[in-house]
């Protein structure tokens, strides 16, 4: 497993520091390249952190933020991620960033993931900053246990894109960007807090089973080494 871990005393140490990380990094991409692209992750997590982000003082005008995984809802839905970055991160000085959605109020699924991966391939490649989550299941981004698009979504050689996924922990089918995508950002965190998470990254750190723990993709082999921040 090739990681390196970064423990803070408390959340809020842990929203400033890596808010601080990010903002660098940003803001070294579009000293070299113009723009920054910034993939986020959903969920109960980061809320916190998008609101400390988001008052750091970078040319954000010049970012795009977009999803490392949906919810197929409309983003005005109460688990949308769309509606979680809207209200945490697209506020203070962020608010002149630009995102890209990952949901498309198509007919089905399939067509607003490639709609998704239309728009988003304009991000170019790599993304400066991916920021994953994990759920207790040990699924990151919407790589579930048993999904039912897993093995095409963990392919190294597959192509960069957004695809679909089904698995019966994931409630809603959701909308992922595919491995390749996300796991060779120039800047690659893993961000999750509480001891039982902590417990659950010791068991995806201890076995093999990518399967079984789809975090294990990412800890084990990505192009890109992840930099884990936790807090109790
Ligand atoms: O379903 C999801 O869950 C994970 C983890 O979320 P959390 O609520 O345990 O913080 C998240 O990283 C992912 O983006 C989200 O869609």
């Amino acid at each position: 497993m090739a990681y390196r871990m970064h423990t803070f005393e408390s959340r809020t140490a842990l929203a400033e520091a890596m808010a601080d990380r990010v903002a660098a990094q940003l803001s070294a991409a579009i000293a070299a390249r113009g723009t920054a692209s910034l993939a986020v992750s959903g969920g109960s997590t980061p809320g916190p952190f998008f609101e400390t982000l988001a008052t750091r003082d970078i040319g954000w005008d010049k970012v795009t933020i977009t999803l490392v995984d949906e919810r197929f809802v409309p983003a005005d839905h109460p688990r949308s991620n769309h509606l979680l970055v809207a209200t945490h991160l697209l506020k203070s000085k962020a608010s002149v960033a630009r995102f890209i959605p990952l949901y498309h109020a198509t007919e089905n699924v399939e067509e607003a993931a490639s709609l998704a991966t239309q728009e988003t391939a304009a991000l170019g490649a790599p993304l400066d900053v991916v920021i994953l989550g994990m759920g207790l299941d040990g699924h990151t981004a919407s790589f579930f246990p048993g999904g039912d698009r897993l093995e095409g979504a963990l392919d190294h050689t597959g192509p960069r894109r957004v695809m679909t996924m089904k698995a019966e922990g994931a409630g809603e089918t959701r909308l992922t960007f595919s491995y390749p995508t996300l796991a060779d950002a120039r800047l690659l965190l893993l961000h999750i807090e509480g001891a039982e998470k902590k417990a659950v990254l010791d068991q995806a750190i201890a076995g093999t089973d990518v399967h079984a723990m789809p975090i294990r993709a990412i800890l084990n082999g990505a192009p890109s080494t992840p930099d884990i921040y936790w807090a109790p």
